[in-house]
């Protein structure tokens, strides 16, 4: 098996190149007209990748969203399934998650085996991500769905050793999530430790809802931050968060000797 979208994270985060994720939940783009502006938005402004998923999608909805999302850009689509009924065939790849902040079986182990005859079949490209739970200040859809307790905020060290044994398991990519709508976004002392201590590319999410959390979370070391509920609710954030990502990258490019 291949993994195309896993070996270009891989390549853009040694470059330290950060990239731009924009959540779609196939549960709020049922009306598929009014997605078009947010995807238009993508186009224009070279997003790196689209990851699609909800905790709570109904049957279906991820198959409709995703197709008409590939109807209209080039930008791969991730899935970022909340169920084992949230795959389809038409994605890129998919986020292998399992929840590793928590001790649900069902969110470890369990979506996993229900999927696994379909993913093969499909010869999906499923990347393993341990994905992390961490406290935001508000219960989450995803603390709800899951029934599982978050990580404390403050405590960077559980977080990055929960990380640290995931990719010791062989897990290719680690998610730092604070929810969606966070009151408070994962820490700059997390998201720094875990990138010390990790050598896999690194996503974090949740309540990143301005430019000012985007660069704070860029420059604590997440290569892919994840912006869902306000990009959704105002599309035109995105060239000021894209500008912010052009800025970093043309630091890290080579500088011409002068001398
Ligand atoms: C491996 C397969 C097929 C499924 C994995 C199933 C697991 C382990 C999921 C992890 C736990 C979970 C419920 C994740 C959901 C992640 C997600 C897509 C969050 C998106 O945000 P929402 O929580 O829907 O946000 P809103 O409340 O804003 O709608
Ligand atoms: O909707 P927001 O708060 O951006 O969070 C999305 C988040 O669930 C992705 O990790
Ligand atoms: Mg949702």
């Amino acid at each position: 098996m291949d993994f195309p979208i896993l070996k270009q994270i891989q390549q853009q985060s040694q470059a330290q190149h950060p990239m731009l994720a924009v959540l779609i939940d196939p549960d709020k783009a049922q009306d598929q007209e009014a997605l078009r502006p947010l995807i238009q938005h993508c186009n224009q402004h070279q997003v790196d990748f689209i990851f699609v998923g909800g905790s709570t999608v109904q049957k279906g909805h991820t198959s409709q969203t995703v197709q008409f999302i590939k109807e209209n850009t080039k930008i791969p689509v991730l899935l970022f399934p909340g169920h084992s009924n949230q795959i389809c065939e038409q994605a890129d790849a998919l986020l292998f998650l399992s929840l590793i902040s928590g001790r649900n079986p069902e969110f470890l182990i369990g979506h996993h085996i229900k999927a696994a005859q379909t993913l093969r079949k499909w010869q999906m490209e499923t990347i393993p991500t341990g994905y992390l739970l961490i406290d935001g200040g508000r219960i989450t859809s995803v603390a709800a769905v899951s029934q599982t307790i978050p990580l404390p905020a403050d405590q960077a060290e559980l977080i990055a050793s929960t990380a640290l044994a995931g990719t010791l398991l062989g897990m290719k990519l680690i998610y730092l999530e604070a929810g969606s709508g966070a009151l408070q976004a994962v820490t700059e002392e997390v998201i720094s430790l875990s990138k010390q201590q990790l050598d896999v590319p690194l996503i974090v999410g949740g309540g990143i809802n301005n430019a000012e959390k985007a660069q704070r979370a860029w420059q604590a070391g997440a290569d892919i931050i994840v912006m869902g509920n306000s990009l959704e609710q105002t599309p035109d954030l995105l060239p000021k968060i894209i500008e912010i990502r052009q800025n970093f990258r043309e630091k890290t490019e080579i500088q011409p000797n002068i001398y």
